[in-house]
């Protein structure tokens, strides 16, 4: 069945302690394009784009193994790049850290591409309140797992949102992977 595939121990919590260290201690200047969403209704988090990021390079290694094993063994999609910077969100209970319900595919040439969407939870599930990752492929909504490491992957297509972050702060790292349209 084309749902969430989950694998829970993908990263140790020394692991995802040392990516957000990584992030934290980045120069937060343009060059890192660190993001703010314009349409607060739909999304507020801050996002730390990855891609020239120092440090980060192991990481992405070991998602991209992930994907190309969810790929074999569940989704068998014709996926053929990474085409987009990863990304870091930071979700804070003092801004109503949250996502609303969205589909990852947009209209734009690249996100139309978008096959898999993985999501890596980076912080503690009891640092913070809320912020749930919700899934919705079928009738069902579905709660991704919350344990610090855990990597869900789901088609792009899927609706999903992140509940408002109640306490604490949230931090999830965000992948695509990319390929011709369905058919
Ligand atoms: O932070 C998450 O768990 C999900 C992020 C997300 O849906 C996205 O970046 O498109
Ligand atoms: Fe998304």
């Amino acid at each position: 069945m084309l749902s969430i595939h989950a694998i829970p121990d993908a990263f140790s919590k020394s692991e995802c302690e040392r990516v957000i260290a990584t992030i934290s201690n980045s120069p937060t200047d343009e060059a890192l394009l660190v993001g703010r969403n314009k349409n607060h209704n739909l999304r507020k988090a801050e996002l730390v784009w990855t891609d020239n990021l120092a440090g980060m390079e192991w990481v992405m290694e070991r998602l991209i193994e992930l994907v190309r094993l969810a790929n074999r063994d569940q989704f068998g999609f014709d996926l053929r790049e990474f085409s987009e910077s990863p990304q870091v969100a930071i979700y804070k209970s003092s801004e109503s850290g949250h996502f609303a319900w969205h589909s990852d595919i947009g209209g734009g040439p690249v996100s139309r591409k978008r096959k898999l969407t993985l999501v890596l939870q980076l912080s503690g599930s009891d640092t913070y309140d809320g912020g749930n990752l919700e899934i919705m492929p079928g009738a069902q909504i579905l709660t991704a797992n919350r344990t610090q490491g855990c990597v869900s992957i789901f088609p792009s297509f899927t609706l999903h949102q992140v509940s408002p972050v109640k306490s604490g702060t949230r931090y999830s790292m965000t992948v695509w992977a990319h390929g011709p349209a369905f058919r």
